[in-house]
């Protein structure tokens, strides 16, 4: 089969059910496709289907109805390192990732497979992690590493093997705020410089914030599928679907009980920052905006 060139991935009526499952279907009849150096989000609630999809992508199920492919190719048992090869994939626990015992041995470790010469191997192993800023790591064990650091390592071993596609499974769910923004910031560098296709899957309404798409899936079901301002725009349902309230709804929510009227849709933290000191400007009080580093 061949696949239409604008497509990099292309899902067709995909369903799978696990083996102790009965009758319930983890996926249920879901077809999207994705294109070349898109930034594709998938929402959900738990137990909703989001991982067991990533998984069908990568393939790592055998699913018994519908077809993947992934760059013009048909996944199938024969197919499926082929298919693995274009796919870099970050799970939300680090510590399940790694094989190495030192940060630089883990970067490596990919590309022993592809038999390049040594020293081509270390130049690839370094630049990668000079790209995420975890040089100075490279002789640590990676247990010795925090969460932010650790989900660095497992970016580095995705630039140094440089896929198409890159699928965050709630990669940045277990990093505190700060962690959450710098492997963000990372990622859409590398989304931007690399013309990298990413799939993430998230709760974190900021993390869907980046995509150019989002989907919504549903108890194996994709249910919706839009542009982030037309999924944001549904207020409330942002919850039904599986989306963590962001702090500046609830802030929105406070300042309305206390009879201020917010701006209305979703508001990132800075469009919030930005209407904060705007209001606070034009009262009496002349506040000192802060600068940010
Ligand atoms: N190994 C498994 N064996 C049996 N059922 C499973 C297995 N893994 C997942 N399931 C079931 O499949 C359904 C989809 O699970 P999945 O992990 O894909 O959801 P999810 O949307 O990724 O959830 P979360 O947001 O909690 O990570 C759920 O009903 C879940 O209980």
């Amino acid at each position: 089969m061949t696949q239409r060139m604008e497509n990099i991935i292309e899902v067709h009526n995909l369903a799978y059910r696990y083996p102790d499952a009965e009758q319930h279907a983890a996926l249920d009849g879901v077809s999207f496709d994705v294109h070349p150096g898109e930034w594709l989000a998938i929402v959900g609630h738990n137990g909703s289907g989001k991982s067991t999809l990533a998984k069908a992508l990568d393939g790592l199920l055998p699913f018994t109805q519908g077809t993947v492919t992934v760059g013009s190719i048909v996944l199938t048992p024969e197919t499926v390192w082929q298919v693995r090869a274009q796919i870099g994939m970050i799970f939300q626990n680090p510590d399940n990732q790694f094989v190495g015992a030192t940060v630089e041995d883990d970067v490596a470790f990919g590309l022993e497979n592809r038999q390049l010469p040594r020293d081509e191997m270390r130049t690839r192993v370094a630049a990668a992690l000079e790209r995420v800023g975890m040089t100075k790591f490279a002789n640590r064990a990676p247990s010795s590493l925090s969460g932010g650091q650790k989900q660095r390592v497992a970016l580095a071993g995705i630039v140094a093997m440089a896929p198409k596609i890159l699928i965050l499974d709630e990669a940045t769910s277990m990093l505190d705020p700060q962690g959450r923004q710098a492997m963000l910031a990372l990622v859409r560098e590398l989304h931007r410089e690399q013309h990298l296709t990413v799939i993430s899957i998230t709760h974190d309404i900021d993390e869907a914030a980046n995509a150019n798409r989002i989907l919504v899936i549903d108890d194996g079901h994709l249910i919706e599928e839009d542009v982030p301002a037309a999924i944001f725009a549904q207020g409330e349902r942002l919850m039904d679907m599986g989306l963590d309230v962001p702090f500046t709804a609830k802030l929105a929510a406070a300042l309305q009980q206390r009879g201020i009227t917010p701006p209305t849709g979703y508001q990132t933290t800075q469009e919030m920052e930005e209407w904060l000191w705007q209001s606070l400007s034009n009262t009496s009080a002349t506040p000192t905006k802060p600068t940010h580093p």
